[in-house]
Formats: C-alpha cells, structure tokens, sequence
C-alpha cells in the first residue's frame, strides 16, 4: 500500500513549501502505464527527455522533437490521478527567446494537459522563466550536469569537482529561484556544491546524482527499475527487471518451438 492512496492532486504550491520538509519523490514514467505505476507513490512524474535515449535509442536529448514530447506528455498525464506531471522543454525550442519559450511551453501545457514544465539552463534562462511564471505556467529549472548542453561540456560530465566552477552554479541556482522557478533539479554535481545550492535558494531541489543533502530525488525510472542497458554510478537498482524479462522472453520462445503454448486452458473450442 502506497503512503499516498488518497486521489488529492499535487500541485504545485505544495511542492514549492515542501523546502527541508520530508523529502521529495520524483521519477520519470514516459507514458501512460509507467505513470500509472508511479503515481502511487510520487510527488512528482517527470516526462524527461531522457526518452529519447532511453525508448528511442537516440545518442543524447539534443535529437529529441517536440512531437515526441508531446505524445509520451500526453500519455503520462492519462495515467496519472494525484501526482504532478513535468514534462521536460526539448533541445532547440525554447532557448532562442522568452518568446519562443512561451509558445512551445503553452502547446506543452495545452496539449499534454500537465502541470507544469522544466527547462536546462540557469542565469542565461531567468528571463525566459519569468516571462513562463507571469504568463500561467509553473517552471522546474535544471541546472549543473544539463544533458541537451552535452557538446560544450563535453560528454556527461559531473559538476563542481573544481570549487573555482561553485559561484557559477551558486548563481545559476539564484537566478532561476528569483525568477520564479518553483523548484530546480541539481543534476551531477559534488555533494558540497548540492549543499551550498541547496542552503542558498528558498526553493526545493531535486537532486540526480547530486548527494542526499537535497530536499528530494529523482532517478530515470527504467534506471532505478535495473530495465536499462547502462547506468550511471548515481543510479541504485532497486529491482532487476532486464534479467526478469530476459526468463520470460526465453521461456516464450521455448514453449513457442516445443509447442506447449499455447496449451488447452489459452485454446477455444467450439460450443459442441
Ligand atoms: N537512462 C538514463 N538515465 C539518466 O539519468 C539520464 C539519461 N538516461 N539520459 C539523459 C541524462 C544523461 N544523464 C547522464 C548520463 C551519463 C552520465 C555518466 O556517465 N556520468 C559519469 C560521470 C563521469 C564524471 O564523473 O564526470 C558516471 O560515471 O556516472 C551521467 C548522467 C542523466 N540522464
Ligand atoms: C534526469 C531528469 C532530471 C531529466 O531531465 C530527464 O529525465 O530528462
Ligand atoms: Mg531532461
């Protein structure tokens, strides 16, 4: 039984006060059946661009089109009843103005039917997410390790291990706050620099592969589920469902080529 059974909407003024609460939970669910197993038991279901890696096959989020947003938002919001859905902003249709910004989000919001949206990006984002948060519509900022930036920083690197790169953080954690971001994801960065972001802005964090001091958590589901080929050495696996399938599948194929399935209880018969 979930601690969360009560159908009750998360919205999101209760995430933003949820700062040095009770932890957090967020994880990803790219459509409507994966949302429907987390919602139980999260605060917050995030359609990451991640999707684009992790069900498409692609090598980064920066090939990822709006439409594929769109439809796996769309199906996460089907299934989810309490939880607040995120969908991510993809690569190239945001970052060129507050404008540009404003159009793809409304779509976003309007097509999906979720509450709210996030974006990669810190000091360089604030005025765009202003304009979101006084034009309806709430924005999770991101910042750190920022995946659809992957080209100049040079592959998937973690944060801060440098303290002379801290401020820079430490300012892109203030600028989004003070623009109206209602939380920020800290994404691959060294614990003392989640710290000291997370004791210098009035929002929640949501740390990934950003140490336990933020105020919650987020992983890729498929990630924390032990379903993905690769993970990074911020991922636990809690369960091993690549190796559950792998038996399924293979018991499949043998009882297919044996023909024992289908067997008398999965065959009709005719009424006499
Ligand atoms: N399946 C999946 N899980 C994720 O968490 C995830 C995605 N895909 N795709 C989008 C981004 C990309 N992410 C990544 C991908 C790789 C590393 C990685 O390999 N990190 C190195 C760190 C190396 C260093 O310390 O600089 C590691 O060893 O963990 C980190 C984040 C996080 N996001
Ligand atoms: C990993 C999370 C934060 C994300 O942005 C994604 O799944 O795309
Ligand atoms: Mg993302």
């Amino acid at each position: 039984m979930s601690v969360h059974s009560d159908a009750k909407p998360v919205t999101v003024p209760a995430i933003r006060v949820r700062k040095g609460a009770e932890p957090l939970v967020a994880l990803t669910a790219y459509h409507a059946q994966a949302a429907s197993w987390v919602d139980p038991h999260a605060d917050i279901i995030l359609v990451g661009d991640s999707l684009g890696m992790v069900l498409h096959g692609l090598p980064s989020t920066v090939g990822v089109p709006l439409e594929m947003m769109l439809m796996h938002g769309a199906s996460a919001v089907r299934g989810a009843k309490r939880a607040l859905v995120i969908v991510d902003l993809p690569f190239g249709t945001y970052e060129e103005s507050p404008e540009a910004a404003f159009r793809t989000a409304a779509r976003v919001m309007a097509e999906t039917g979720c509450g709210a949206v996030k974006l990669e990006g810190g000091v360089h984002m604030a005025e765009t997410i202003a304009k979101l948060t006084r034009s309806g519509i709430p924005v999770m900022a991101h910042i750190g390790l920022t995946p659809q930036a992957t080209h100049t920083m040079g592959g998937f690197k973690t944060q801060g291990r440098d303290r002379a790169d801290w401020d820079r953080h430490v300012a892109d954690a203030q600028a989004v706050a003070q623009a109206g971001a209602f939380s920020v994801v800290l994404e691959g960065m060294v614990e003392p620099l989640a710290r000291r972001i997370t004791e210098a802005v009035e929002i929640p964090t949501i740390g990934i592969g950003a140490s336990p001091v933020c105020d919650g958590q987020i992983l890729v589901l498929e990630d924390m589920l032990g379903l993905h080929e690769w993970t990074p050495k911020f991922v636990r696996e809690f369960g091993a469902l690549r190796g559950d399938i792998d038996v399924a599948i293979t018991a499949y194929a043998q009882a297919v080529r044996n023909r024992t399935f289908p067997g008398e209880a999965e065959t009709y018969a005719p009424k006499d």
